[in-house]
């Protein structure tokens, strides 16, 4: 089998269609994948971290309001459309899937005008405009949470769930405590802001650095590669305890969070995928800079069944998120109600189910 993956932009787009490719290499060994995305988006270190070829077409996301720009993206849309077209013709893939972000527009639009079995994968309870522009020409939208599928035609939605929850689930949580020298037997908590570091998050984390040396837990603190520089200068002046480790990303996201017993998060789709499926309790703090304030109807899914808190990013601040970590991780029967909770709302088989529907569109 062939296959066309693309997604991108964000690892929320990304690490899914990873995800499905090494399910899908692990039934077929023959498989042939080709990732299309953007030099711009994350998604091109990624994957070629991920020893996947490589291939990219340049596109921009539509501006809500009526602009120039919009004329310029349209332009664009035509080109990407004529440049896929290209790269499928060639590649002759049996199907093409699309998992989201801008660039997935042109590559499952052309896939669907040259009558190659096509899908999008929607990550988030509340659909992007490229999914719901796309959904008019695939032959399935995979989703993964029941909240989407109203948005969707009725003979094309399936729910299969995020492929990184089962990636997650095969992961070594031991190794993940080692890799980043945690003490093996102690509670830690990883806190970090989606794919790209959250300024809010570590604002917020900044102020609380100096009392964390008191608590009988270790904090992994993720910045965001952006933010890493500025953190750290601001961390040099104040002296970090040595409870906390910080990084600017980390590449090993499903060893170290089977290691861990406390999430902090924004509330990204795949990021709740990924922490349902281990049965993690979470501190979420929805990205209020999302179309339709989607994270916060992600976050609403979990904190409404008591997997998770929900904190606004309006009522962050060092004291609030300081109190909340206490509250879970000190208290062992809090912790396990919240992890029983969010294991309940994961789907674990979710790459199976992805690659089902893909085998049986492409034959
Ligand atoms: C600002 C924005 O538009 N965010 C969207 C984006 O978020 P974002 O890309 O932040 O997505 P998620 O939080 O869903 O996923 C982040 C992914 O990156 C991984 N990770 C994160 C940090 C790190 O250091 N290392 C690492 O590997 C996580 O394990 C996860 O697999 O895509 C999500 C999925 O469609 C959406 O729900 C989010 O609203």
């Amino acid at each position: 089998m062939k296959v066309v993956v693309s997604g991108g932009g964000t690892g929320g787009h990304i690490y899914p269609a990873l995800a499905l490719i090494n399910e899908m290499k692990r039934n077929d060994e023959n498989i042939e994948f080709l990732y299309i995305g953007t030099e711009k988006g994350l998604e091109k270190g990624i994957v070629e971290r991920a020893g996947i070829p490589f291939q990219s077409i340049e596109i921009t996301g539509f501006k809500r309001k009526l602009s120039l720009d919009n004329i310029k993206t349209v332009i664009r849309f035509l080109k990407g459309v004529n440049d896929s077209k290209k790269m499928l013709k060639q590649f002759k893939p049996d199907v093409v899937i699309g998992t989201g972000g801008y660039v997935c527009g042109p590559v499952v639009y052309a896939a669907a005008k040259l009558g190659i079995p096509s899908i999008v994968h929607e990550q988030n309870s509340l659909p992007g405009i490229t999914n719901k522009f796309l959904a008019k020409y695939v032959d399935k939208v995979a989703i993964c949470f029941s909240e989407a599928e109203k948005y969707f035609p009725t003979d094309k939605v399936i729910l299969t769930g995020n492929p990184r929850a089962s990636e997650v689930i095969g992961a070594d949580g031991k190794k993940g405590k080692e890799s980043l020298g945690l003490t093996n037997g102690k509670k830690s908590v990883l806190i970090f802001g989606g794919s790209r570091g959250a300024r809010a998050i570590n604002n917020a984390v900044l102020q609380i650095i100096p009392a964390l040396k008191n608590k009988d837990y270790e904090v992994v603190y993720v910045t965001g590669e952006v933010h890493y520089k500025n953190v750290m200068e601001k961390i040099e002046k104040m002296s970090s305890p040595p409870n906390i480790i910080i990084k600017p990303f980390i590449h090993n996201m499903p060893d170290v969070l089977a290691g861990i017993d406390l999430i902090v998060s924004r509330a990204g789709a795949t990021s709740l995928a990924e922490i349902t499926a281990l049965g993690l309790p979470s501190i979420l703090i929805p990205s209020p800079y999302v179309t339709a304030n989607h994270q916060e109807v992600n976050a609403r899914s979990l904190s409404d069944h008591d997997a998770a808190i929900l904190l606004s990013e309006q009522a962050l601040n060092g004291e609030v998120l300081l109190a909340q970590m206490d509250e879970i991780l000190l208290n062992e029967q809090r912790l396990t109600q919240m992890a029983e909770a969010s294991k309940k709302l994961g789907i674990p088989d979710a790459a199976k189910k992805l690659y089902d529907v893909m085998k049986h569109i492409s034959k």
